[in-house]
């Protein structure tokens, strides 16, 4: 297992969803193989540099996309994450639209989720008592880059929306996804939870970049499948990486402290250390030690 130390820190973290398995413009130096507390994550980590960055990589579903939605190694992949230092963490997800507006190929930067998913553990910490707030899962400073990036690529940027986590694998019926409007939701796809909470919990800084890849079944002349969904991916995946090589130098790594995601546990955790069992402390150290060590 890692120890969870970090000599050579690597600040800011990829995400990728469907379609994207790799991050064009990093010079890899490594790939880690990292054993985490929670598992194997995903996939081995990329490290690497661009534009004089040192970044991470992670594909959410596996090399291989081998990993559905409910069976992703959230807790792994986190652990492994904060394992190495990193604090910025900018995921690429497909989504189905809800909205007429949200045309497929159009990028979202959502702002909040309706977790509907009901089969995926979703804490860090099963061994005590933590809240963290989730008021917004999504942190606005980080929203901001990526709203920035995509404007500036000229792909059409959505800078709102509301993403309805769902359980999957399978599609929404026509009922779900007409419930799914009626809420006022934008987007709807199976991976932002608990993928999102988890960060919080991990007290790093998380953002989304939606991309648009059909209307779900809501319309009458659409019905979602994944070659559909594959081929938009395919015909947008060029914008997202450019967006992304943009993302990358405009991170801004020394407004870290700013960012509140970075202070999520200080009021969250109701376990005194003296009650957290000494292989829990062992095992979340990364996250608990710096408010339990004093
Ligand atoms: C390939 S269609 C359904 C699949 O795509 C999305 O994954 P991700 O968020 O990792 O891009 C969606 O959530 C489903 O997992
Ligand atoms: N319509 C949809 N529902 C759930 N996940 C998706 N990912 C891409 N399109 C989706």
């Amino acid at each position: 297992m890692s120890t969870g130390t970090n000599d050579l820190r690597v600040p800011i973290a990829i995400i990728g969803g469907s379609g994207l398995y790799e991050l064009d413009g990093l010079k890899v130096i490594e790939e880690r193989t990292i054993e985490t507390p929670f598992g194997m994550p995903s996939a081995p980590i990329l490290i690497g540099e661009l534009d004089g960055r040192r970044v991470a990589f992670l594909p959410r579903h596996g090399k291989n996309h081998e990993y559905n939605p409910s069976t992703v190694p959230y807790r792994a992949n986190i652990w492994a994450l904060k394992s190495l230092g990193v604090f910025w963490v900018v995921t690429v997800s497909a989504v189905g639209s809800l909205k007429e507006a949200i045309v497929p190929g159009h990028v979202v930067i959502p702002d909040n989720i309706i977790d509907k998913t009901y089969r995926r553990a979703n804490t860090l910490f099963d061994e005590l008592a933590v809240h963290v707030n989730l008021t917004y899962p999504f942190d606005p400073m980080l929203r901001e880059v990526l709203i920035e990036c995509v404007k500036a690529e000229g792909v059409p940027c959505h800078t709102e929306g509301t993403y309805v986590c769902m359980e999957g694998p399978a599609f929404s019926t026509r009922a779900e996804s007409e419930l799914h409007r009626s809420w006022g939701a934008s987007l709807i796809g199976m991976t932002a939870m608990p993928e999102a909470r988890l960060a919080r919990e991990a007290e790093l800084c998380y953002a989304t970049i939606a991309l648009s890849t059909d209307y779900d079944c809501w319309k009458d002349d659409d019905e979602v499948d994944v070659t559909n969904v594959m081929a938009i991916i395919k015909q947008n995946v060029a914008n997202v990486r450019r967006i992304l090589q943009r993302v990358i130098p405009a991170i801004p790594l020394e407004r870290e402290e700013e960012c509140e995601a970075g202070r999520a546990l200080q009021f969250g955790i109701m376990t005194p250390a003296e009650a957290i069992p000494e292989d829990a402390r062992k095992k979340l150290g990364i996250f608990l030690d710096k408010y339990l060590d004093q």
